[in-house]
């Protein structure tokens, strides 16, 4: 029997989006430098966006999403061209769903870093030159002082709702003690008030396969011609993130040791788990680019929200948002008692836990259980109105 199928090289040495054929994404590029937490300024900064629905004329009905580590401003749609990936809240996002645009306005940024259209390490400096390895270091702060920047230029004081999980779930956390007057209402999932050590230690790992894998070149391999970046590096690390992120016995269930079809194990072939996980790389390693993996890994392990404010508990007592902060029960990374404690920190804040297999991508998976937890913070949704026509 033949041993592991190749899957392909992505096409160039950072897959970096610069583009959106499909024509939903939209940039905003905000005109003074960013001053950043860790020192130093960012200039030349553009935040690439997607919406979905109207702004009301009050701009009293605005929705920000957040996504976690590899997502992007695609929440909602199909993929294609410029959306490598189908949307990551499809099952929230539409009419008769919780986020139904005939009411909301939803806004989905792409981080700061990222590499789905924002400034980050794959795009161009001010002097025409890839930002490689002079890209700046940055924290969820940094990341949410610019997300405030594209609300101000949308026209948006206060959003209705502010949600997201895991690496989004940090930041709405920042946008609510950061910018409680703006955060109208707040959903927090698998997500922790600090980094904890077991993801300083999983990243730390990912990290040095990257910067081993010799196409790293120090973080300055863009422009190194077509597929000779860190690729290996990215899909070791992703093979152990997706790990982290999947519920222990749910891949005993779904795969135990079977092999892997027309794979013969005992003689090079894989089993079904191990092509699973070479799967998963290579679509990573496809639609995301290494420099953004690295300096967005790096903003989550900063992660503390009681940095300079007088320490967590005194941070999280400035939440004045009705909140709901919940976590996925087989979550390994960010186990519910992190969340628990968290809420317990809130004023108000009620905790939940999501039940799921799943592990953390529990929070991308079970769109029910996280629709109830919108609709106790929004209201359900309207009855449909038609009005909304999917376009924008
Ligand atoms: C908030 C954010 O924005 S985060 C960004 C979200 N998106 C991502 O993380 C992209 C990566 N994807 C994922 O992590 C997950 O697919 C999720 C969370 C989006 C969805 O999870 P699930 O629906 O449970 O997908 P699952 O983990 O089972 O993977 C399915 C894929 O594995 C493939 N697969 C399953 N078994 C095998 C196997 N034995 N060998 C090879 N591939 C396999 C399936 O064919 C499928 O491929 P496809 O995605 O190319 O269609
Ligand atoms: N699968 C998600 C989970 C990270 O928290 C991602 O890749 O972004």
């Amino acid at each position: 029997m033949p041993g592991p199928a190749a899957e392909p090289l992505p096409p160039a040495s950072g897959a970096w989006q610069d583009g959106d054929p499909a024509g939903r994404r939209r940039w905003v590029s905000l005109a003074e430098p960013l001053a950043l937490e860790a020192g130093g300024e960012l200039t030349g900064v553009r935040i690439a966006y997607e919406t979905w629905g109207r702004l009301a004329p009050d701009a009293s009905n605005a929705v920000l999403l957040l996504h976690a580590l590899t997502g992007d401003s695609h929440a909602a749609g199909p993929a294609g061209p410029g959306h490598p990936t189908a949307g990551w809240w499809d099952g929230l996002i539409g009419t008769g769903r919780a986020l139904d645009p005939d009411r909301w306005f939803i806004v989905a940024p792409n981080v700061l870093g990222g590499c789905q259209g924002s400034t980050g390490p794959a795009a161009r400096r001010p002097d025409g030159r890839r930002w490689g390895s002079s890209f700046p270091v940055l924290t969820q702060r940094d990341q949410v002082a610019a997300e405030a920047r594209l609300a101000d230029l949308l026209g948006i004081e206060r959003w209705a709702l502010v949600a997201g999980g895991s690496m989004g779930g940090m930041r709405a956390l920042e946008w609510a003690v950061g910018h409680p007057r703006r955060t109208g209402a707040l959903l927090v999932l698998a997500a922790p008030a600090a980094a904890t050590a077991r993801q300083l230690a999983c990243t730390q790992v990912q990290l040095a396969a990257i910067r081993a894998d010799p196409g790293w070149r120090g973080g300055d391999y863009h422009d190194a011609g077509p597929g000779r970046g860190p690729h290996t590096g990215l899909g070791i690390a992703r093979r152990l993130a997706h790990l982290t992120y999947r519920g222990r016995a749910e891949l005993e269930h779904r795969f135990g040791r079977a092999a892997q079809p027309g794979e013969d194990p005992w003689h090079g072939g894989r089993r079904q788990v191990e092509s699973y996980l070479d799967h998963h790389a290579a679509k990573l390693v496809r639609r995301f680019d290494a420099g953004s993996y690295v300096v967005l890994a790096e903003a989550m392990n900063h992660h503390d929200i009681g940095r300079a404010r007088g320490g967590t508990a005194a941070a999280l007592a400035r939440i004045t948002a009705p909140a709901v902060i919940a976590g996925v029960d087989s979550d390994e990374l960010y186990p519910p008692p992190l969340q628990a404690r968290l809420a317990a920190a809130v004023p108000g804040a009620e905790h939940r836990v999501i039940a799921s297999p799943h592990g953390h991508d529990g929070f991308l998976i079970e769109t029910a259980q996280v629709s109830r937890m919108v609709h106790d913070l929004l209201g359900p949704p309207a009855p449909p109105t038609g009005r909304w026509s999917g376009g924008g």
